[in-house]
Parts: structure tokens; sequence; C-alpha cells
């Protein structure tokens, strides 16, 4: 038997299958879909099977060298989605397959010397090997990398031989369990031990007080205070038994979760859960778009459209975005569905990540919490896909293979005929659009339950407060109401949207601003370390006492961060109690649970925070929600700015009075003329929606175009310019009449980590040839030798234009 395997070599000239045969003890069990590993060239590869044939053309075939997965860890369906991914992507084939599963089975490699001729080995080698048979070159590079060049010439002569290795990251967790293997005997094997042998006494004691059964060996050293060499005495002479096991990794282990069950639907959820019951029950293809305002009761149709899963024995899978994966979220699902819910996000170690994963693919679990990639969850009978706030931009993966997981569910949607369920309050354009022409179903819940009121939005103009005399970053009427919520008792949510909006440091004599010298962006200040900092490479610079420009003294920290806002409240509110979320104070695994509890329990007033605190959060007691700088998202180079400000204003002012006690917003800004703002405070997505069209219409911009985009990078910017230039003009004697190239110009970051950066643009509406013009070029490329190192990426759907 011969199988087809594509190997873990990410290059235009490997982007297709080898065939291998299949040595005979294997030919049994070897699937499509199992990782083996095989040689390739000098070196050992992993690769993935796709395919098991009989015949072959290719002459010479190698054997492959060992298969390490005893069941296939690619189901067919994901093999084929695979293919359809790097395609549509333009990413390797390879690259898409380890997009789909856990990093800890992607294999790193090692090349070692091994010795193959001891006896003409020369002396001075000998204390590098101590006494092995082999030694990995990264260890001689570390140890003794002047001893490299006579390594390699003895690898020449045939002394040494160059091995290499692949290994394998990912490893079960094994933990030893001990049982007593007959109590009837047992104790009378007490009164036989010796007398000073108090410890195996109190192991054996320990056990026979517990009921029958197998215990954590760990557990019993720690209660006895017993060693290790002496249970193992015990397991010696028969008396205990000691065996290892696989256990999970368990993230969520020794938590007691109170169950829910299914809430009474209101009128509205009842209309709104229909369209997708009724895909369920007939099997059927269907994308819901579920547009429903904050606290809507999305989540109670989310979770009993699954119960209707799961009822009839299928699975379902549930994204979220990554910064509202918080354990309350979590907790929703365990809640309803218990131990049947996995959850895949990145806080998650390797270990742990790799666990969850083989839960799915044992079928252990029907239900998957999850980021992005949890979209690729090896479910079998897939019942349903969930995408909550699916307008969330992180769908999209900004790196190979890049893919949309909206897209990607719909293809799997297809594929298990069962509905996608889109659920936002408020959808992307592009999504509202296509449910407006009817290609996905529209359910909306245009009222919060049981009729509770939307909170109340007051614009603040701060070039207004300015005016008046106030000088602080707190409007009066905010302040006002924060010590009103203070003395009843209420809590309040203060958010400061950040992006496009770092804490740099200015000369405000001659308007320096510190810069990254390797990209260009504006480092950012961190004043924990006194330092700054750049977010695209990680340079850091001390920050300087005055200005390399005029050397004026007048250089200071310019721009608000969520430390100067908790500094500034302390001075004019001392006696509230704060919780500060950012990615400062929740870098510690855990940390982000801990603070949402305690804000939760009233241990805190007013939590404050960025990005993080905008979604999802549903707190009773919160009256309040704040936000300082609405307006900064508005002034990026996006077309998505308007879009992108009235979601989140949308998102944080959904916070406030949720539940019995109402709601008020307050938002704070320089620039609050504009639509989104003031639409947003009317919660007007329909407005919104129509003007943004126009918009967008009048610029062709999507969802009335797709982009195409190529982006160039090279250290030299001559070879970015000419490289970009000769492929628009490939490009524009190509494409139809009705595409638009724009292009090449640098692009938004016109340099990161030294790389100048160029971009091309296309707009289109239908260019089926498209992706070929694209592979072409960045073949051609790769082919000439004379730009080494030129990157080219291409994105036929592109989100944004950074
Ligand atoms: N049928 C119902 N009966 C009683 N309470 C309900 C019902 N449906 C939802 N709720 C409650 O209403 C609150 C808001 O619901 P939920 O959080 O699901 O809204 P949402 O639309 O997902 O909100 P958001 O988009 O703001 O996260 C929750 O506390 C939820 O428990
Ligand atoms: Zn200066
Ligand atoms: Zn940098």
């Amino acid at each position: 038997m011969i199988a087809a395997v594509v190997v873990d070599v990410p290059s235009g000239s490997v982007n297709k299958t080898f065939d291998y045969k299949i040595p005979a003890v294997w030919e049994k069990w070897a699937e499509p879909g199992m990782r083996v590993i095989v040689p390739f060239g000098p070196r050992k590869l992993q690769g993935f099977i796709l395919e098991v044939k009989s015949t072959s053309t290719v002459k010479g075939m190698k054997n492959i060298t060992e298969i390490l997965d005893p069941l296939p860890v690619l189901t067919s369906e994901l093999i084929n989605l695979g293919r359809w991914l790097a395609e549509n992507t333009l990413s390797f084939y390879i690259t898409a397959y380890q997009a789909m599963l856990p990093a800890a089975m992607k294999a790193t490699y090692e090349k070692s010397f091994q010795v193959m001729k001891p006896d003409k080995l020369p002396d001075s080698i000998h204390p590098l090997l101590a006494g092995n048979n082999e030694i990995t070159v990264s260890d001689v590079t570390k140890s003794n990398p002047d001893l490299l060049p006579l390594l390699q010439s003895l690898a020449k002569e045939g002394i040494l031989d160059v091995v290499y290795k692949v290994k394998n990251k990912a490893n079960k967790k094994k933990q030893k369990f001990v049982s007593i293997r007959d109590r009837a005997l047992t104790e009378d094997q007490i009164q036989k031990l010796n007398k000073n042998a108090e410890k195996q006494k109190a192991i054996l004691l320990e056990l026979l007080h517990r009921p029958d059964g197998e215990y954590s060996l760990q557990e019993i050293l720690n209660e006895t205070g017993a060693t290790l060499s002496t249970a193992q005495a015990l397991s010696k002479k028969g008396i205990l038994s000691i065996e290892e096991k696989e256990v999970y990794r368990d993230p969520f282990q020794g938590r007691t979760m109170k169950r829910t069950q299914p809430l009474l639907l209101t009128e509205n959820q009842g209309e709104a859960i229909k369209p997708i019951l009724h895909a369920i029950e007939n099997n059927e293809h269907e994308t819901v778009l579920l547009h429903g305002v904050t606290g809507s009761g999305k989540t109670e149709i989310y979770l009993q459209s699954i119960q209707n899963v799961l009822d009839k024995g299928k699975e379902a899978i549930v994204l979220v975005p990554e910064i509202s994966l918080t354990p309350q979220m979590v907790n929703r699902f365990k809640g309803r569905f218990g131990s049947a819910v996995a959850v895949l996000h990145s806080g998650l170690s390797i270990g742990e990540k790799y666990d969850e994963w083989r839960k799915i693919l044992r079928k252990e679990v029907s239900v998957v919490v999850g980021a992005r990639s949890a979209i690729f969850a090896p479910f079998q009978n897939l019942g349903i896909v969930i995408i909550d706030e699916e307008h969330e931009t992180s769908y999209k993966q900004e790196d190979h293979p890049r893919y949309h997981a909206r897209d990607v569910a719909i293809w799997r949607g297809n594929y298990h005929s069962c509905p996608i369920v889109l659920g936002s309050a408020t959808p992307a354009l592009e999504t509202y659009a296509r449910a407006q022409k009817g290609r996905y179903q529209l359910a909306e819940l245009a009222n919060r339950v049981h009729a509770n009121p939307m909170p109340e939005v007051t614009i603040i103009d701060m070039r207004e407060e300015l005016k008046n005399g106030n000088r602080s970053m707190f409007s009066l009427a905010l302040m006002e109401k924060l010590k009103s919520g203070l003395q009843k008792g209420e809590q309040s949510v203060l958010f400061l949207n950040r992006r496009g909006y770092a804490s740099f440091i200015l000369c405000r004599d001659c308007g320096y601003v510190a810069q990254c010298p390797h990209c260009d962006i504006s480092l950012t200040y961190h004043k924990r370390f006194g330092e700054l900092k750049c977010h695209y490479c990680g340079y850091k610079e001390s920050t300087p006492s005055v200005c390399p420009s005029c050397t004026s003294e007048h250089i200071r920290f310019f721009g608000t961060g969520t430390q100067k806002v908790e500094e500034e409240l302390a001075k004019v509110l001392p006696e509230a109690r704060v919780i500060r979320m950012d990615v400062d104070t929740t870098s510690k695994k855990g940390s982000h649970e801990k603070l949402l509890t305690a804000f939760e329990n009233g241990e805190a007033d007013i939590l404050l925070g960025t990005q993080m605190i905008a979604k999802g959060l549903d707190f009773p007691k919160v009256t309040l929600v704040g936000v300082l700088a609405a307006d900064t998202m508005l002034h990026l180079p996006d077309f998505r700015a308007s879009e992108k400000t009235f979601q989140l204003l949308t998102q944080v002012s959904g916070r406030a009075g949720r539940h019995e006690l109402e709601g008020k917003v307050i938002v704070q800004g320089y620039d609050t003329q504009h639509y989104s703002i003031q639409l947003a405070s009317k919660h007007d997505y329909h407005t919104f929606y129509n003007h943004e069209m126009q918009t967008r219409k009048l610029h062709q911009y999507p969802p009335f175009y797709y982009l195409g985009l190529l982006t160039f990078s090279h250290l030299d910017l001559m070879q970015v310019v000419e490289a970009s230039e000769k492929a628009a003009t490939y490009l524009s004697k190509r494409l139809s009449r009705d595409s638009l190239l724009l292009g090449p110009v640098t692009s938004p970051i016109a340099r990161v980590k030294d790389r100048y950066r160029y971009q091309v643009m296309i707009k289109y509406k239908n260019e089926p040839e498209l992706r070929t013009w694209f592979e072409e070029i960045i073949a051609h490329f790769q082919k000439d030798k004379e730009i080494k190192d030129l990157q080219i990426t291409g994105d036929l759907n592109a989100q944004t234009l950074m």
C-alpha cells in the first residue's frame, strides 16, 4: 500500500503530496488523517497521510519511517476542509492542517551527531559525549561551539553521522494511582511488618480506612508524610499495586458549578429561536443572523438551541471572542451542560489545550466553547455552530492561513447540513447586508428581556468642559453620577478606549514624539518600568529626561492610560474602591477571573478597564457606565473606524442596567458630533447601518466590494518599490473593467522590524482568476534569486488595510 503524504515544509515547491510505501506492519491500520514521520532528503519530517492507495507512478519510493497516531487526528471532513482552506487563503496545505490541530501536535526537529566508528574518535571529543553515543547539535552550539567544525569534518569522514529526529511535544499527563491488592490479607501483613516501618503502616492504614478503590499516590503520600520509596517497598512485597494512568489536565478542576435550568423563553425569544429549531429539526443548513440588542437574552437562545442539538445526539461548537471568553461566560455553558463541555482558549497551557482537544476526538464531550480556532473541533456529527459577537474582527486570523471563522463555520454547516447562528447586537455590515438580501435568515430581538429599558446615554463634549474651566479627565456629570452611585452602594464601570490612543511621550516645545527606530510607530510608555516600548518588535529604551531633539525639559508622558485614570480617581474619589483591569493587571494566570469575581462580590465600587471589560459582562448592580475618550478610534487609517466605534460604544453601554436597577451611560469625547457616536447613544443600529452603507458605497468599500491585498516587505526600500510596481503592472493588464487597482503605496504601518512595507489593493466584485494571479506573483518572486528575502502576503478578502 502507498500513502500520499503532505510534509512539514511550508514552501511553494513542496506544496503537494509525496508518495511513500507503507511498511507491511502498518498496512492494516494506516489511514488518511494520521501523522507520520517520513524521510525527506537527508532529513526526517512530520507529515499527514491524505490518501491511502494501491498504486503509484513514482519510482524509488521510500518507506514511511513511523506512524505517530493510532487513530486519525484529521477526520475526512477536515482533510477536505484543509484543502479548501489552503486554496482560498493562499496558504500551503501543511499550514492549513497544522492550524486545525493543537500546537502540541506540531513537531519540532532536532539534528544530532551520532558515533559510527568509536575507535576512530579523537580523544578531544570524548568529554563532550560524556559516555553517550550521540549529542544534539543544539547542545554543542550551547556548550562548545568551537568544536562544531571538527565535528563536521568527522561527519564527512564517516566517523560521525548526522541524524535528524522529529520531536513530539504532545505528551500525555500521567499520574500514579495506588490500591491495596487484597484487603482481607492486609491486616495480617501490617502485623508482620518490621516494628520501625512506621510509614509503611501509615500508608496501609490510610488505604484501609478508605472505601475500596484506587487513590492518587501523591495524595496518599501527602496524607501520611511517607515517601515514594516507602510505597515502592510495599509494592515490591506485593501488598500494594501502583499503576500509572493517563489523566487530563483540567483547568476547571475542583470547581463546583451551579447547574442551571432552561428559562421560560419570552415571546420575542420564542419567535427568534424558531428558524434555528426548524433547521435543527429538518437537518438543514441555514445561516441565521440573530440580531438582538444588548441584554435581549441571546445567550439563552444559544443554550436552548444547543439542548435541541444534543437531544438529537449531535454536537455543538460555540465561538466567543478571545477577550470575552471569561470564566463567567464559560460557566453559563458549563452550568447548563456540565462535563459535556470542553473549553479551548489561549489562556490554557499547550498541554491543557491538547487534553481538551483529545476529549473532543474521543467523543467524551459534545459541546466546545472556544475562540477562533475552536471552529476546527474534530466533531463528526456536528449539529450547530454558534458565533457570538459575530462582528468581532478577531474571528479573522491575520496570519497564515488567513481564514475567517465565519466562512469556515458556513463550510462545515454545509457539510453537516446544520444551522449556523451568528449572534450580535451590532452585526458586521457584511452580515446584515447578506441577511437583507435573503442569503441569511434574520431573527431580531428589539427589546431587552422583560422590557427592561435600554440605558439612557448622555454625550459630553470635553472641549466645552475645558472652556468652562474643568481640566480633569472626568466631566462634571460623570463625577456627580460616580458620587451618587457610591452613596447608593451601586457599582460603576469606567471604560477607557485605548485602541489608537497609546500613551506616548511628547515634547511640548518642539512636538517630538519618541518613535521606534525599526518600525514606523510611536513607542508606548510603560510607567511601571519607566521605559518606552515598541508594540510591534519589542524594542525598549528608557524614558528620556530631556528632549533628544531640542533638549527641552518639557518632554512628558501624554495620553491617558488606565494607571493615570486610577491615580486621578484616587485623588477625586478617595473613598471609592477601584479594580483596574488591563494587560498589566491580568497577565498572571487566573487574575482575570479573580478580579471579576471580586467585583461581582461587591468588593469594589468601580471597575476600570480597557476593551477587556467591554463585552459579555452581566453584573446586576452596575447602574453607571462611563466611557472616557469615545472618539479616539475614529481617526485610525481604517475604513471600518466608524463601524468599530459604533460597535464598541453599543457593547459598553450594554453593560449598564441589565437587571432590576435602571442604567445610565455617560460618553465623553472631543469629536462627539460624529454619527457613529450620536447613533450609538440612541441605540439605533438600523439608521447607523443605512448611513454607513451609503458611505461604503460611495468609497467602494466592503460589503459592496471585496478587498484583495498584496503586501510586500523587504529591508531594502528599492526592492519593495520595484517588486510591488511589477506586480501592479501585471495585475492591471488582467483585471476586469469593474475592478479597481490602487497602489502600490506604502502600507499604513510603513515599516516593521526594519522591513519596509508596500501594498497593492484591488477592489473587486467578481474576479474568479484573482487567486491564480496572486499565486503567480508570489511564485514568480520566490523563484527570483536576486530579491532574496522579499516577503509577499496575499489576502483575497482583507478585513483591514494595516
Ligand atoms: N427568558 C428569560 N427569562 C428570564 N431571564 C432571562 C431570560 N432570557 C435571558 N434572561 C436573563 O437576561 C439577562 C440578559 O440576557 P443575556 O445575557 O443572554 O443577553 P445577551 O443578549 O446575550 O446580552 P449581550 O449581547 O449584552 O451579552 C441575563 O441575566 C439572562 O439570565
Ligand atoms: Zn523637543
Ligand atoms: Zn519596533
